[in-house]
């Protein structure tokens, strides 16, 4: 199981570069990175493991956060009602954004990241709403519509394959400048 010692923090080479894509069928090497990197997801969101792991929690984790430079990331996004469904889980796979909307989404708290120790405060504008195509670990492509915040959080780890990290995208000059009819989402 992954601890805050297993993530590469900001500085890493690996966080800059472009990971590779992941060949199928999955080695079990890559079986196990998708499998460690969802229980890293799980684990997190579970108050009493988090404390106890003594965790950062987190809604996404992408390969390269755990040093491995390949196009993979773990996506668990809660329902905003406890006992809901996931609005988003899955590992998504050498994913690819199809389109994706003009308007703008940017979380209202801003952005982190658990490669990333300090705060950096500010608006993060992506794109509200995508069409995400992506294989999961059985090789299945799978073509999906996300809005808000599970697309926030896709292109968050999208991000990470391309060697980007969240405060790239913050207005240097004013942080909390938005582009106009920016959804603000909390
Ligand atoms: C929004 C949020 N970001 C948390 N952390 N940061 C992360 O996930 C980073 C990725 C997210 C940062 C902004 C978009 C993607 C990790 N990243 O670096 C991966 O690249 C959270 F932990 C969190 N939630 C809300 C849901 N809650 C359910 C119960 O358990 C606690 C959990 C807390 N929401
Ligand atoms: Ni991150």
């Amino acid at each position: 199981m992954y601890l805050m010692k297993d993530i590469t923090r900001d500085g890493n080479p690996v966080l800059r570069k472009r990971a590779a894509e992941v060949s199928f069928p999955l080695s079990d090497e890559d079986q196990q990175l998708a499998k460690e990197m969802m229980k890293y997801l799980e684990v997190s969101q579970d108050p009493e493991l988090c404390e106890k792991y003594k965790l950062r929690a987190g809604v996404g984790l992408a390969a390269p956060q755990v040093g491995v430079s390949k196009q993979m990331a773990a996506v668990l996004v809660p329902s905003p009602d406890e006992d809901g469904e996931p609005l988003f889980k899955d590992v998504i796979i050498n994913p690819v954004i199809v389109s994706e909307s003009v308007q703008y989404g940017a979380l209202t708290e801003g952005e982190g990241c658990l490669s990333v120790d300090k705060d950096v405060p500010g608006y993060v504008p992506r794109h509200d709403r995508i069409t995400l195509r992506y294989q999961d670990v059985n090789g299945k492509t799978h073509k999906v519509r996300l809005k808000h915040y599970p697309a926030i959080v896709c292109q968050h780890e999208i991000d990470h394959l391309h060697g980007v990290l969240f405060y790239d995208h913050i207005n240097k000059e004013n942080p909390f400048e938005a582009p106009a009819d920016t959804v603000m989402i909390s």
